[in-house]
């Protein structure tokens, strides 16, 4: 009878910590169940990874199963005897976060005596603990694991947030009392149902993308550089390959070296200690460097006092390579990948580059986990070694990736189309596009500031300090307005798909009527920079015209000292300027408005009209008037314009004889 109450009372108290489950954001939630996770002693590490690994999907009630597998269990007395899963309950009272062991007598205390023990999976899962015996629900777990598993990680991405959500807003649609057949529907209803209703579900989670939580969700940092209390400082170690196919002829290793340092500094509490070229004729090879150089290397680096992590510049490392380096030097090693993406992380700012960030994790974390979590498959859950089958946990990470890459291409695809709306409604107003591309910090973002004159620009002596591409409007010679398009700055060496992931955004470059590509010719890499660019811009896969009609506009001159030192320019297509101080800037425009007539078919032509009649007001109508003059027997009227060609001999078809071109 107690227990009953018991029961009643603790079903009631779970219904509304439920219902009030606080709205918090992701990270915040993050934070703190990973400091429940850390809290909790006597994890190993592979169990408080496998645990912060399903962070995400945890809510308040859910229930986390440290799976232990039996056949890994060393065959000691005390140990063959486990009960084959510790459930652990999270707490819904976050601010005093901690696990609540749910285990039943009998089962092993998770905290004390499970040192030795492999835990093979994490998950989490909505079931009641004390509904029904343990035996039953060890059956079931084992019966349909992998199905249960399919649907409880499903959620990371459809119901779990909704769920909860759901919960919120109709706590009165849900009596408490029904609250327990409800839950023990639940889970049956999510095996049976996931598949059914699966477009149900796209639809309804569709609508919620542009939930500010749910971005959250997406973007959860996954490689994530912990930066220790005081900064990281980081010795940069640049491989330089002097001879054959792999060696960089327009660039060399102290001008690599030096942008890894700018890279790494870019980084806020980041501090480079030392530089180290090293020399290698086998950068493809596992330890990428040969025997001899690979120990001065690590005798260097343990002779440096105080270094937390190592930067070595290659695009990026496998799991296993990055785990030998670990054990040879002592501290963690990053790779470009890694640190540009850190760098993006943190100057990411709207929905769109976030989501494009998470994208470009994808790969990366694909390819680390067979890695990863190989040992883990190894040692195998308990209840899977018990007939259960299902997946492995590798197989299961890899799926809930593959779910989070469609959820987030939806969501960007989502936020396309309200790009493409924007840039609908620019085409109908005819308002030309004009992207300015080029290297990290060549200046675009300060030549559109002055190209348009807008305030709100903030340009930084930073390295990818635009991460979200934006338009501005500014007006051309002819007082023709032009959008500009600011964009994500290109570096050399990083993999394909971390530029490919920004595509959505580059989709506007592709769609402009031309390009400007802005090069600082002050820096010594200039001609790398450009190599640079122009390859990725010719993987963009840009209309052959657009390539043809690029501008180059050569920056920073005013940095070059002596006038021999300026780069050779010509009217069409290379322009030297100074965005900072404003020099070139006129010529500049005149180049970009006579392309962009060009390219979107217009003319800039004057119109003699009579003065009495409808020419003028269908001037007005179809084109940009720019003066309108008088002439001199006060009978006609020159009109400047700028219109489009078809518009132009449309209008001069209809006023056959009554209008002249000068
Ligand atoms: N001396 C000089 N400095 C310039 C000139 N143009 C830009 N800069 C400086 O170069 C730095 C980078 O400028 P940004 O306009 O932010 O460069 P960006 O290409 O937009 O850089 P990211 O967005 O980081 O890729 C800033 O400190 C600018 O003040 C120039 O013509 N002369
Ligand atoms: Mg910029």
């Amino acid at each position: 009878m107690f227990a009953m109450k018991f029961y009643n009372l603790a079903l009631s108290l779970k219904s509304f910590l439920r219902s009030h489950r606080p709205s918090l954001k992701m990270t915040y939630w993050k934070r703190c169940c990973n400091k429940v996770i850390r809290s909790v002693t006597g994890l190993t590490g592979q169990q408080r990874n496998a645990a912060n690994a399903c962070l995400p999907w945890l809510g308040p009630g859910d229930l986390l199963n440290f799976g232990v597998g039996q056949d890994s269990i060393p065959q000691k007395r005390n140990h063959t005897a486990v009960v084959r899963s510790n459930l652990f309950r999270i707490d819904n009272d976050v601010a005093n976060c901690r696990f609540t062991s749910v285990a039943e007598k009998g089962q092993l205390d998770i905290t004390s005596r499970t040192e030795k023990m492999y835990y093979s999976a994490v998950f989490c899962q909505r079931m009641k603990p004390y509904e029904k015996s343990f035996q039953q629900r060890r059956g079931y777990l084992n019966r349909r694991q992998s199905y249960f598993l399919d649907s409880s990680l499903t959620r990371c991405f459809h119901s779990s947030s909704k769920r909860y959500r759901k919960d919120r807003k109709h706590p009165k649609d849900r009596p408490e009392a029904t609250e327990s057949t409800e839950e023990a529907t639940d889970i049956e209803s999510d095996l049976d149902s996931d598949d059914v209703h699966d477009e149900d579900e796209d639809e309804e989670y569709d609508s919620e993308l542009d939930d500010e939580n749910l971005t959250d969700e997406l973007y959860e940092e996954q490689v994530t550089l912990v930066t220790p209390e005081g900064g990281h400082k980081v010795i940069v170690v640049q491989p330089n390959v002097k001879w054959g196919a792999k060696k960089q002829h327009l660039t060399t290793g102290e001008l690599m070296l030096a942008e890894c340092v700018a890279l790494v500094e870019t980084l806020p509490y980041w501090k480079v200690v030392d530089t180290i070229l090293m020399s290698t004729k086998t950068p493809d090879k596992k330890m990428i460097f040969g025997k001899g150089n690979f120990q001065t290397l690590t005798e260097k680096i343990k002779a440096t006092k105080d270094v937390t992590a190592v930067f070595l510049s290659v695009e990026a490392l496998t799991g296993r390579q990055q785990k030998e380096f670990e054990e040879a030097w002592g501290v963690p090693v990053f790779d470009r990948y890694t640190v540009v993406l850190q760098i993006f992380k943190d100057h990411a700012r709207t929905k769109e580059a976030r989501l494009q960030i998470a994208l470009a994790e994808i790969p990366y974390l694909k390819m680390r986990i067979s890695e990863e979590v190989a040992n883990l498959d190894q040692q195998r859950g308990g209840m899977r070694t018990r007939g259960g089958g299902g997946e492995t946990f590798r197989e299961l990470r890899k799926r809930v990736l593959k779910q989070k890459e469609t959820a987030i291409k939806k969501a960007l695809v989502r936020l396309k189309k309200k790009r493409d709306l924007l840039r609908m409604g620019r085409t109908k107003k005819e308002i030309p596009v004009v992207s300015v591309v080029g290297y990290t910090n060549s200046g675009k973002t300060t030549l559109i500031k002055a190209l348009t004159g807008e305030e709100r620009i903030q340009p930084q002596d930073q390295l990818f300090a635009t991460l979200d591409v934006t338009a501005h409007a500014g007006q051309l010679p002819s007082r023709m307005t032009a959008l500009y398009v600011d964009t994500v700055g290109f570096l050399s060496q990083l993999p394909h798909h971390l530029i490919a992931s920004f595509n959505a955004t580059l989709e506007d470059v592709r769609l402009s009527d031309l390009i400007v590509h802005i090069r600082d010719v002050s820096h010594p890499d200039t001609l790398n920079q450009k190599h640079n660019v122009l390859e990725v811009l010719n993987n963009l896969q840009l209309p052959q015209h657009l390539l043809d009609n690029m501008i180059e506009a050569n920056n920073k001159i005013d940095l070059l000292d002596g006038e021999s030192s300026v780069p050779e320019a010509n009217d069409d297509t290379v322009i030297n300027i100074s965005a900072l101080q404003g020099t070139g800037l006129d010529r500049l425009r005149d180049v970009v408005e006579a392309k962009l007539f060009e390219a979107t078919n217009t003319v800039k032509t004057t119109l003699r009209i009579p003065m009495a009649g409808q020419q003028l007001s269908q001037l007005y109508k179809n084109a940009t008037v720019q003066g309108v003059q008088v002439t001199e027997d006060a009978e006609h009227l020159d009109v400047d314009v700028v219109m489009g060609k078809a518009a132009f001999a449309k209008f001069v078809h209809a006023f056959k004889g009554k209008v002249r071109q000068l």
